[in-house]
């Protein structure tokens, strides 16, 4: 497989991969003398899994947070939906339907489920409170729809039953779910998760595996993840880049950088010349 098409492709499980909607070309990101990413290129297609992987300090996050917009690149460009995506601030990115998680959990831990998911869908707030004032109907009526569609994700990441529950009380498996419910809330085009099974159980790993699928499917959502361990990526992703000292050193399914000798090395702790 080439990394350089344009149109989609059927994946090995047969599903249907469209063309291109991200595509980050020749990025790269310094912190002070630090190169944490050195001139990477890659895409993500629509409705694909697309996986950064790699070993500490590869520049992971650094890149997750250029497409999310937290970080500005000093060089390259980040084209989303066909069109070169100027500097903006991460709610401009969320608002174009990119949505993610974070690393470390970040939920309003005294709050409850619901509440914390319905915050997923502060973008669809379009009435104010002025208006809602004056303009009862329009708001009961975005009220009612943004509750229909938090509930159907409620639903569909099965925590209907923990609902009411103040978040700080529930394990940390199932705050990583309902973080990926927040995201969801926000029906993103563009998903991004950042270490979705760091911390986890073999249990939990599995669960939020099946989910991930899940979404993709149902949903038809693209999802961008990172990881550093590799076997749980493989079995999820349709593609996946693999970075390692900032520099991107594998690109493909997961046979083939499997079998790539450089990401052999770089997980194995090769030294570099
Ligand atoms: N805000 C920052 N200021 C300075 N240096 C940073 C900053 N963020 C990251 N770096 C540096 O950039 C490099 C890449 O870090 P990054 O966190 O992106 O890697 P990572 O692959 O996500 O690592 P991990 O798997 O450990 O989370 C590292 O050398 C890191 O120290």
């Amino acid at each position: 497989m080439s990394d350089t098409m344009e149109e989609g492709y059927i994946t090995e499980d047969g599903r249907k991969i469209g063309g291109t909607l991200m595509e980050m070309k020749n990025i790269t990101l310094r912190f002070g003398g630090v190169k944490a990413i050195t001139d990477i290129s890659f895409d993500i297609k629509e409705g694909e899994i697309r996986a950064i992987i790699g070993p500490n300090g590869a520049g992971k996050s650094s890149m997750l947070n250029v497409i999310s917009g937290f970080y500005v690149p000093q060089e390259g460009e980040v084209w989303y939906k066909g069109a070169k995506r100027p500097p903006m601030k991460p709610y401009q990115v969320a608002q174009q339907g990119i949505a993610r998680t974070f690393q470390n959990i970040a939920l309003f831990e005294g709050m409850s489920v619901l509440d914390n998911v319905m915050t997923g869908r502060l973008n669809y707030m379009k009435t104010n409170m002025f208006q809602q004032a004056i303009w009862k109907g329009k708001a009961e009526k975005e009220e009612v729809e943004n509750r229909e569609f938090v509930e159907k994700v409620i639903d569909f990441l099965e925590i209907q039953s923990i609902r009411k529950t103040p978040v700080a009380r529930l394990p940390y498996g199932l705050k990583k779910r309902v973080e990926l419910a927040r995201a969801l809330a926000a029906a993103p085009h563009l998903l991004l998760l950042d270490e979705p099974m760091a911390g986890m159980n073999v249990e939990e790993k599995e669960d939020m595996s099946r989910f991930i699928l899940d979404v993709n499917d149902e949903f038809g959502t693209t999802i961008a993840l990172i990881e550093h361990d590799m076997g749980v990526v493989m079995d999820l992703s349709d593609r996946v880049v693999v970075m390692d000292y900032g520099k991107k050193i594998g690109d493909g399914t997961p046979d083939e950088v499997r079998n790539n000798q450089d990401v052999i090395d770089a997980y194995l702790g090769v030294s570099h010349d």
